[in-house]
């Protein structure tokens, strides 16, 4: 057999040390697959003292030297699972650089700076692949990036965070709140002790960013998307959607559509949305994750698995290293970044959304008139109207009547001065819920 691949692996937390775990139990599998054996060269990790005793790997392979470890000529493969922007972008760029092939889980730095790695990455010729960074163990990127590269991506819609899906499938299951459901999140190990990058939105976004660039051919990167978390969606909002026959997903969302003048562009967004019960996306419970892609000529796609976990995202990295390995073999590289459409980011004011607004008004004549004036006025078209008698559901808000209504499509920008308008007419005491709507329409 061919002589031995070498691997550098940076990092042994949860992703770490389960690569290093399949890379002994799946060895010979491996090496059968890539027509090479592979070799760990090294792991650097942060500190050598720690007990990683049940690890299959001789301790001398440990190292706090990462940089020597990259450096190291008889390194073929660098596996970064550290995360974070730096050390690893230093790191990865002079892998790559030096024309060392990389696998990566670190969504994070792809969504700051893909750039300089893509760029590393052709500098070098070398091969630079992150099935894991988003959807973990979902096949999402190779889709995209090979499979789908006959066809014309028009949409993507995906859950991309486990964290908060499994808090929004809480809240709907048991009428919790937030801050409730988050404690569960927590006690169960879903949400880190630091929630922040998952129930703000963080990292749905690096993950909206990484999907919109492979989708439309377009350097997109996480301050071109429009983020939102789920830290102010109430017991009130899901209740709203409950009875419209609907659940509340985060939602990463990157679509195609005209801008202000007409050009081709693309809106990239992550926000709370309302989706109707029957679309893809609402059975998708717990801490799973789903993407539903809509290409011209193959129609929609739905992609579905587990989104975070040691295991289930070691598998997407050993499957890029069996790429980036065959590749080396057979002294080849997968194509480059693919960004030669270079559309346009609309800004979020012109992505084409609906709204579900709930009001709390004075039951008296005159009332739906005003308020069917300030929509007309921002020139948002109502779809559905409904009118619950005070007190009817949802229950104990004091109001005369609640008014529930949904729009048809309009641009954010439109929606959001329509809310501040209600907000200060007469007939609304309150405004009890406002949440975007997707699909249905
Ligand atoms: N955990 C998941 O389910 C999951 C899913 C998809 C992607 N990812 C991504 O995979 C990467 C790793 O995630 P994780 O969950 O394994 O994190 P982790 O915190 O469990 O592991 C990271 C490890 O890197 C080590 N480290 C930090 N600085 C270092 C340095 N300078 N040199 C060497 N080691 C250093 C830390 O000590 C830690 O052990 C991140 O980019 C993350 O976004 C994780
Ligand atoms: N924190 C992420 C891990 C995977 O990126 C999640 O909850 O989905
Ligand atoms: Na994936």
């Amino acid at each position: 057999m061919t002589s031995p691949l070498r691997l550098a692996i940076l990092g042994c937390g949860t992703v770490g040390s389960e690569v290093v775990r399949l890379l002994h139990e799946q060895s010979a599998d491996l090496a059968a697959r890539i027509g090479a054996p592979l070799e760990i060269a090294g792991i650097a990790v942060r500190r050598l003292g720690r007990d990683r005793g049940d690890l299959p790997v001789a301790p001398e392979l440990f190292t706090t030297d990462a940089v020597g470890l990259v450096k190291s000529e008889d390194v073929d493969v660098v596996v970064e699972v550290v995360g974070g922007i730096e050390p690893a972008r230093g790191w990865l760029v002079d892998a790559l650089r030096a024309g060392k092939s990389v696998v990566t889980a670190n969504k994070a730095l792809l969504a700051e700076d893909g750039a300089a790695l893509h760029d590393a990455a052709a500098d070098g010729g070398a091969d630079l692949y992150y099935e894991a960074a988003v959807a973990g163990a979902i096949p999402l990127l190779r889709p995209l990036r090979e499979s789908l590269h006959g066809d014309r991506i028009n949409r993507v819609t995906g859950i991309v965070n486990g964290t908060t899906n499994f808090i929004l499938s809480a809240m709907d299951a048991t009428g919790a709140g937030f801050a409730e459901a988050l404690e569960e999140a927590t006690e169960l190990g879903y949400a880190e002790a630091d929630p922040t990058a998952d129930v703000e939105g963080f990292d749905a976004a690096a993950k909206a960013a990484i999907l919109a660039s492979l989708a439309f051919h377009t350097r997109v990167g996480a301050a071109d998307v429009h983020r939102e978390g789920i830290t102010e969606v109430t017991a009130a909002d899901v209740a709203s959607a409950k009875a419209m026959g609907c659940t509340i997903k985060l939602l990463c969302i990157a679509a195609r559509g005209a801008d202000a003048t007409g050009r081709e562009s693309v809106s990239v967004r992550v926000h709370p949305a309302m989706i109707p019960l029957g679309h893809p996306l609402a059975s998708v419970g717990d801490a799973y994750n789903a993407v539903f892609v809509e290409a011209e000529a193959a129609g929609p796609l739905m992609f579905y698995g587990r989104g975070a976990g040691g295991a289930a995202t070691a598998s997407a990295v050993l499957g890029d290293v069996v790429a980036v390995c065959r590749n080396r073999l057979a002294g080849v590289r997968a194509p480059s970044e693919s960004a030669y459409a270079d559309l346009a980011v609309r800004p979020m004011g012109e992505a084409l959304t609906r709204y579900h607004v709930s009001l709390d008004v004075a039951d008296k004549p005159g009332v739906l008139a005003a308020v069917a004036g300030v929509f007309a006025r921002h020139d948002v078209s109502i779809a559905t109207v409904r009118q619950v008698p005070a007190g009817a559901e949802p229950a104990g808000r004091g109001a005369d009547a609640v008014l529930v209504i949904v729009t048809h499509t309009a641009p954010d920008a439109a929606l959001a001065a329509t809310v501040e308008e209600l907000r200060g007419l007469d007939a609304v005491r309150s405004i009890a819920s406002v949440l975007r709507v997707e699909g249905g329409e």
